[in-house]
């Protein structure tokens, strides 16, 4: 059981719960909405992760004992009787949620938090935390998929991550978006995640020579043997010394793994070192490469005629380095008012960031004949369900006379309950579960969505009912016109 993460939050939460306490608002009802608003890396989508430890935090939020010492003892002096109402505090609203491997665009609530005020406010900062890394990462190792044709792909970053906390749900997050194993021994006890692994320089340099190291390894662990050949000279010394030990397995009935290329020019060495194994009959022997890759390196290594059949990835990916971070938000868009809900809007010069107001659903338009989707719709709940047969207006809400009809399509609900008062009404899936649920949205999308460069934009359109208001809220928020001419 993972313990209390209460404090994994901003003081300005604390201090809000509190002055809504004092102010006796504690209690009343707020729904708030988790999006992003801007796609990371330049991607036609983000596959979205963070659920499970969502789950797992809102399952154990509880103020400890020592959390209220460290409470009491804040600058702000909070009244003994606000922390007595924390040390009784438990969860007890709704959330409802994208599923992990979904993907995901910008704009449509991911998140759905509706509880009071006071603890709906409380797990804003941790619920993005979670929700923010996991999707960015597991958006970045599907770029990685994306270009990978098939091949396998181990996750290696442990060592350039932010921490063991990145590090474990990382390795995590890629092995949702179709990685196939980690480096990492936790994250594979944790999450089932099948582990890999083959060896450092240290290994080699540890030994009076590369052969002797070479083979002092394939003797204790004969059936996991790959050799890093590039200690000394890739060419001349390690590929020579990998096909000797190779032979000496083969004379045991055994057979080597692969070769892993970790400097240099890995197109060049990849193709060179094929020949060198093929010619040696060795045309069983993979070759793995590492070395600062991405999804481009990859993209390009390919195009370059690269023999590589495994790739192994850390730093660029689990660290996002390229975007390191999903700038996902978490805006109230009801509250309550006089036993009422009333939606609320924050409005921004920036037209970009006016947020949505009203609680909304997420429905995935797909198209019965083509089985792909057309667009992201978002409703009030109270609205008509979208259903086949049933014309829908998808038009842009920035410029609404772009619009389009569809008749025949099936309206996909995207957001499951996960907490109902409290209670978790969601069996987490397990990670094969998720992976599967991944390559099926996947399928749903058409190539041109999903391509590395320059995608096409997916859309998300709001309903009729949504924009109205909207557009009622930003009026009553803008100062009146002046009746006359200054
Ligand atoms: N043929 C290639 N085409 C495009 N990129 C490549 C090619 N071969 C290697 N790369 C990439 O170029 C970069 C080379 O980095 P760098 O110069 O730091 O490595 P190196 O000198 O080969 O090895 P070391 O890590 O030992 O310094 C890496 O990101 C690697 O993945
Ligand atoms: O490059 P990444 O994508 O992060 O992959 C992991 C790297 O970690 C290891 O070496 P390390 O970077 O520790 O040492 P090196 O730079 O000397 O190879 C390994 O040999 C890879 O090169
Ligand atoms: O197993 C490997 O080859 C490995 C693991 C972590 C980082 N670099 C390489």
């Amino acid at each position: 059981m993972q313990t209390s993460l209460a404090l994994h939050t901003d003081k300005y939460q604390i201090n809000m719960m509190y002055a809504h306490w004092a102010n006796g608002t504690h209690k009343r009802q707020a729904v708030f909405e988790a999006y992003f608003r801007k796609l990371p890396f330049g991607n036609g989508y983000a596959v979205f992760a963070g659920l499970e430890r969502i789950v797992n935090y809102i399952s154990a939020l509880k103020f400890t004992e020592e959390d209220i010492r460290f409470l009491a003892k804040q600058e702000e002096q909070y009244d003994p009787r606000f922390l007595e109402e924390l040390r009784q505090f438990k969860f007890r609203g709704n959330v409802h949620s994208m599923k992990e491997g979904a993907l995901v665009f910008p704009n449509e609530p991911l998140v759905r938090v509706e509880g009071t005020i006071m603890e709906a406010q409380l797990v804003e900062t941790a619920l993005l935390n979670f929700m923010n890394y996991q999707t960015l990462i597991a958006t970045k190792a599907s770029r990685i998929k994306q270009v990978s044709d098939g091949d396998t792909l181990l996750e290696f970053g442990t060592r350039r991550a932010q921490e063991a906390d990145a590090a474990v749900w990382g390795a995590r997050a890629a092995y949702v978006a179709g990685f196939h194993a980690t480096s990492n021994m936790l994250a594979g006890e944790r999450f089932g995640i099948p582990t890999a692994g083959t060896h450092a320089h240290s290994w080699v340099q540890s030994f009076m020579s590369e052969q002797e190291a070479f083979d002092a390894y394939a003797k204790v662990l004969p059936d996991q043997v790959t050799l890093l050949v590039d200690t000394f000279d890739t060419l001349e010394s390690g590929v020579p010394h990998a096909i000797k030990t190779a032979k000496m397995l083969e004379a045991q009935g055994k057979r080597m793994r692969a070769i892993r290329l970790d400097s240099g020019d890995l197109a060049y060495l990849s193709i060179q070192a094929r020949q060198m194994l093929d010619e040696a009959g060795l045309d069983y022997v993979q070759i793995v490469a590492s070395n600062d890759l991405d999804e481009n390196t990859i993209f390009n290594l390919k195009a370059e005629g690269a023999r590589i059949n495994t790739w192994g990835v850390g730093t660029q990916l689990i660290t996002a380095s390229d975007q390191p971070s999903l700038g996902g938000v978490y805006k109230l868009v009801e509250r309550e008012e006089d036993g009422e809900m009333l939606p609320t809007i924050k409005i921004s010069a920036n037209p970009e960031k006016v947020s949505t107001p009203g609680k909304k659903d997420v429905y995935r338009i797909v198209d019965q004949k083509t089985k792909k989707a057309v667009a992201d719709y978002i409703a009030f709940p109270d609205e008509d369900r979208p259903r086949n047969g049933k014309k829908l207006k998808l038009f842009n809400p920035v410029h609404p006379y772009l619009k389009k009809y569809v008749v025949n399509y099936d309206a996909i609900p995207m957001l499951e309950p996960i907490f109902v008062d409290g209670e978790q009404v969601y069996e987490l899936p397990s990670l094969e579960e998720i992976r599967s649920y991944h390559r099926e949205q996947l399928d749903l999308f058409w190539p041109q969505y999903l391509r590395k460069l320059n995608p096409e934009i997916y859309r998300v359109n709001i309903s009729q009912k949504v924009w109205e208001l909207k557009q009622k809220l930003i009026d009553s928020h803008m100062a009146p016109e002046p009746e006359h001419d200054e």
